[in-house]
């Protein structure tokens, strides 16, 4: 599961266990994106306090793991690189799905390499409240969607309840709520963080 991660939040977390017990998944892999390149206009934190958070937020769950792939390499994140180092990580023989919502499926015509994504991965879109999902218009087959249990949370509400100074106790794990304020995030001002 690829993601900014700013914060992670118990939507990323939910969706991805709901994606794992559909598809009785080994391990789930979730991977902070290093540059968004389509949040270009927004402010987005340190990659290693996203992965950190990332990591807090998955360590006890023993079939979940994070990648340092996309923040270990440089120049802005496409999801062919992340697909094709995790390959080399795991092995050609693994079978990938990359789990991604409703409102980035909607963009995914825009990735770079769109065409050669499906030739490595199965891309599987989730459900998302406030978002409609829809069939990109590929052709069948190539993305599976799957309704999950709605969690109306975002990582960008998240962060202007923090800069508010309200508290976003079970939006996501505690060991996030403490990290965020050890690390004093989302404490300043906020341009273009909000949906
Ligand atoms: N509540 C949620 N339910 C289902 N999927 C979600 C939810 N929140 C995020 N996702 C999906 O998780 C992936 C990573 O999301 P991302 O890290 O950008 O979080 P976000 O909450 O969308 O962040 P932001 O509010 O900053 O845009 C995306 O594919 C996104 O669609
Ligand atoms: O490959 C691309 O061109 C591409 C463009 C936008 C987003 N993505 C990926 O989509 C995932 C969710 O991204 P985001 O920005 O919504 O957190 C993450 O893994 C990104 O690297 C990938």
């Amino acid at each position: 599961m690829g993601g900014t991660f700013d914060p992670i939040h118990h939507g990323h977390l939910v969706a991805a266990s709901e994606v794992a017990h559909h598809y009785d998944l080994d391990e789930v892999v979730f991977v902070p994106t290093g540059q968004p390149w389509q949040k270009a206009d927004k402010i987005v934190s340190a990659p290693e306090d996203r992965y950190l958070m990332t990591v807090i937020a998955t360590a006890s769950n023993p079939r979940f793991s994070v990648s340092r792939v996309d923040i270990d390499r440089s120049g802005p994140t496409f999801t062919i690189d992340t697909l094709r180092d995790i390959h080399r990580v795991y092995g050609p023989g693994v079978e990938l799905y990359f789990i991604t919502g409703a409102d980035a499926l909607a963009q995914i015509l825009s990735w770079r390499d769109v065409d050669e994504l499906f030739t490595i991965a199965h891309f599987v879109g989730c459900t998302r409240p406030g978002h409609t999902l829809q069939d990109p218009g590929l052709p069948e087959g190539m993305i599976s969607l799957i309704e999950i249990p709605a969690l109306s949370i975002s990582s960008s509400e998240c962060r202007d309840r923090v800069q508010a100074g309200q508290p976003i106790w079970y939006l996501v794990p505690d060991g996030i709520v403490q990290y965020i304020g050890k690390r004093a995030l989302y404490q300043g001002e906020i341009v273009g963080g909000g949906e």
